[in-house]
Order: C-alpha cells, then structure tokens, then sequence
C-alpha cells in the first residue's frame, strides 16, 4: 500500500515524525512516495503534479483520491470500502495533491475518492490524517480495541 503525495518535508519535520507513527502500524506499510511542488500558473502547477503522479503509477494500481468532494464514510464504513478494495485483489495507492489540488485526469484516474469532511486541510497534514484512518480501519476489521464505537 503506498501513498503519492505533492510536496517534500523534511523527514524530521513534525508533520513527518506524526505520519511516521501511524504508517509504521499499517500492514502492509504505507510508503509514502513525494512529489516536487510543479512550478508555474495554478493550472500549470496542477498539470505538471499530475503528469507527474500519473507517470509513477503502475497499471494494477487501485487509485484513491484524497479529494474534498469525494465520499465522506465513517470509520467503519472506511473499513468496509478498504476490506472491499482488498478483495479486488489489486494494490491501493493513495493520493494526495497539493496546494492547488488534483488535476482533472488525476481524478478521472481514481478508481475511489474519499474526502475527510467539507473542511479544507493543508495537504501535510492530510497525510498523518489518512495514515490514522487506515490504521483505524485495519484495527476495526482485526477486533483490535484501538477504535472506541461508543459515544459519551
Ligand atoms: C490544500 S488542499 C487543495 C485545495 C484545493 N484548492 C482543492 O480544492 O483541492 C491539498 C490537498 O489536500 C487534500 N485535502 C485537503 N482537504 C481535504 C479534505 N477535506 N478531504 C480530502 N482531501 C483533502 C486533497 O488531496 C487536496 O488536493
């Protein structure tokens, strides 16, 4: 499972040391692969960043687009589209875009688009954000107590 995402951080950035706690209990590992920051007009930017992820995505892969208008699931029902994107059988990769967001064959590309809420989130911390919800997931399909269902 591995995440495309536009933009470099340092590794010993917090961002980094937060994503790195969560991606590390993912299984199989979530490996993160960055983008450079395109360069140019927005739509220029966009083009280039997609060309970009577009290139470095292998043909068996399953697409997700983290994506402000895609499907809003709770966590179980995050874990029953990952359990269903497993029995297709084909390798998951996420994506996250950047400043300007996802260029449109980028989208066109997913097969899944999953939003985190209608809120706006810059794209760094957007990946510690996904890496919790996926290890969230897996514990709920594993039994692990990691998720708490019950409200106060
Ligand atoms: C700063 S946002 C880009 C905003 C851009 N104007 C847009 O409309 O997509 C950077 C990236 O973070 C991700 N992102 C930000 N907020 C999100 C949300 N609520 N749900 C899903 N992904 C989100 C998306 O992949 C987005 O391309």
């Amino acid at each position: 499972m591995r995440l495309l995402a536009i933009g470099k951080a340092p590794a010993k950035s917090p961002e980094m040391e937060l994503f790195a706690r969560y991606a590390k209990r993912i299984r199989p590992v979530l490996t993160l692969t960055e983008f450079a920051d395109g360069q140019g007009s927005a739509l220029e930017i966009k083009r280039r960043e997609g060309e970009a992820i577009l290139a470095a995505l292998k043909t068996d892969e399953f697409l997700i687009a983290l994506d402000i208008d895609g499907a809003t699931p709770d966590s179980p029902g995050l874990a029953k589209l990952l359990a269903g994107w497993l029995e297709r059988g084909r390798k998951q990769a996420f994506v996250i875009g950047g400043a300007e967001g996802l260029d449109a064959p980028v989208l066109a590309r997913a097969g899944a688009k999953l939003s985190l809420g209608t809120l706006t989130w810059p794209h760094m911390l957007v990946r510690s954000m996904l890496a919790e919800q996926i290890y969230r997931a897996q514990s709920i399909l594993a039994g692990h107590p990691y998720h708490r269902a019950g409200r106060p």
